[in-house]
């Protein structure tokens, strides 16, 4: 696997070696040892997978609160994406910096993202499938959440939201920095 640096501070873009056949292809999308030596710390505890009909479906920007956060591991396996994180960690080099990478079924490019960061995508393409290995379980109670058009963040969505939860439509904007998480350095 190929460890690419972002401009967020711990956030890593993942490329598959893959190699070729007669048979097809193989590669690994996830690997232990792989991930230790690029700083990549947790134990994956659960596999989530979501499928958005639409085009321009947004999912997002969420987190869990502590001792609930999660690191995420993310892949598109059908269709494409912009994958947005934002560094909501008080004291990173980048915080309140926010990345976005095109993730597809095409390119296989998988992306790390680390505990401490909201997350979100939009899809590029109908009937966009996405899965994601993260490291903590599922904990209602400590989700939390910034609102898409939240200005503070300034994300620019590459196209027009034509899908949304009521949950993710109505997240409260920010009112100043956000205090959910400190950067450990
Ligand atoms: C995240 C999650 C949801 N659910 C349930 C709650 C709800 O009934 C249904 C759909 O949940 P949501 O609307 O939160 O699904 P979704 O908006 O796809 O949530 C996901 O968005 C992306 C951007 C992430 O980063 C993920 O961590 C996760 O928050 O699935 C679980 O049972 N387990 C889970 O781990």
């Amino acid at each position: 696997m190929i460890f690419h640096q972002t401009t967020l501070t711990d956030a890593l873009l993942v490329e598959p070696e893959i190699r070729g056949d007669e048979r097809g292809s193989f590669a690994r999308t996830m690997c232990k040892s792989e991930f230790e030596q690029h700083g990549i710390r947790g134990e994956f505890v659960q596999q989530n997978t979501s499928v958005s009909a639409h085009k321009g479906t947004l999912r997002g920007l969420h987190f869990q609160l502590e001792p609930h956060t999660e690191g995420k591991f993310v892949r598109c396996i059908r269709g494409a994406i912009l994958d947005v994180i934002v560094d909501i960690r008080q004291g990173s080099p980048t915080f309140m910096r926010h990345e976005g990478f095109e993730l597809s079924a095409e390119n296989h490019r998988m992306l790390w993202v680390p505990p401490g960061f909201a997350h979100s995508f939009q899809t590029l393409a109908d009937d966009t499938e996405v899965t994601y290995l993260v490291t903590a379980a599922y904990a209602p109670d400590a989700e939390r959440g910034l609102r898409y058009s939240d200005p503070l963040v300034g994300v620019e969505w590459p196209l027009p939201v034509t899908t949304i939860s009521d949950k993710d439509a109505n997240w409260p904007l920010l009112d100043g920095e956000p205090t959910f998480f400190r950067y450990a350095g």
